[in-house]
């Protein structure tokens, strides 16, 4: 995407390389009646972009997270990443993709409460040894930066504190280096103090990796630390009632 100020997020001329490009999307969840949630015309982002987008509850903001991450699949129409039609994919093949080129840090985080620190991590990658040895140098240096040390990577993840559980996910979703981090709503349970130091953490790591971050958030106060604020109600072209402000 081109735009001068953060506020602006339409496209004024094609981006030589997006590393995500969405042609005529369309979406609505299975069922009789169910309305649509997006109807996306057209929307690209380009390599490195730090992207916040934000819309009112019920927008589809999280509907359209999952279908960049290829967990849903547009009912029409095609969201390219780095080339490769999403829809083009079989449903393993999909998987693998997001495995590969994609880190994606959900709202409750989603780790395995029964599971150490490590074996979470160690979920995204396709290494199998019970130590640090078999994980790359990005992987350390991640534990590193995020202040994850060995005697919390033993832990079980149901024992670690909000703060801790987040660095983790952080740490889970960019040990495969993937070229786009989506990262949905992680501040909102969070005080002030702790949640500068999640953005502080992520911002740094993103610039180390070089990743193309799109991050859903409602708190506006976070929009400087962005290239670009996408209102998802001016891409979109449905729903509209259904929405809360
Ligand atoms: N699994 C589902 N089945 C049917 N409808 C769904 C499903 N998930 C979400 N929806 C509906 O799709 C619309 C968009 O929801 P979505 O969660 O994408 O919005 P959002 O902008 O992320 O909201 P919030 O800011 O509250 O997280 C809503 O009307 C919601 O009720």
């Amino acid at each position: 995407m081109h735009s001068d100020s953060p506020e602006n997020s339409t496209t004024l001329a094609p981006d030589p390389v997006p590393i995500i490009k969405i042609r005529d999307l369309h979406f609505s969840y299975p069922g009789k009646r169910q309305p649509a949630v997006l109807n996306i015309p057209a929307w690209q982002v380009a390599r490195g972009d730090r992207v916040f987008l934000k819309g009112p509850s019920g927008s589809g903001k999280s509907t359209l997270l999952n279908l960049l991450a290829g967990i849903l699949v547009a009912n029409k129409g095609s969201i390219e990443i780095l080339g490769q039609d999403l829809g083009a994919l079989s449903a393993r093949k999909r998987d693998r993709f997001r495995a590969a080129h994609i880190g994606i840090v959900f709202q409750q985080f989603n780790l395995i409460p029964y599971l150490s620190v490590l074996d979470n991590i160690r979920l995204a990658t396709h290494f199998g040894k019970n130590d640090l040895t078999g994980l790359d140098l990005t992987a350390k240096r991640l534990f590193e930066s995020l202040g994850l040390d060995n005697t919390l990577i033993t832990k079980k993840a149901s024992n670690l504190s909000v703060g801790q559980q987040q660095r983790v996910a952080i740490a889970r979703a960019l040990v495969n280096a993937p070229e786009i981090l989506i990262v949905d709503e992680p501040t909102s349970a969070l005080d002030s103090d702790t949640r500068d130091a999640f953005m502080k953490i992520l911002l740094k790591i993103i610039q180390i990796q070089g990743n193309t971050l799109i991050f859903v958030s409602h708190d506006i106060a976070l929009t400087l630390h962005f290239h670009h604020v996408v209102n998802l109600a001016e891409i979109n072209l449905a729903g509209g009632s259904q929405y809360v402000s």
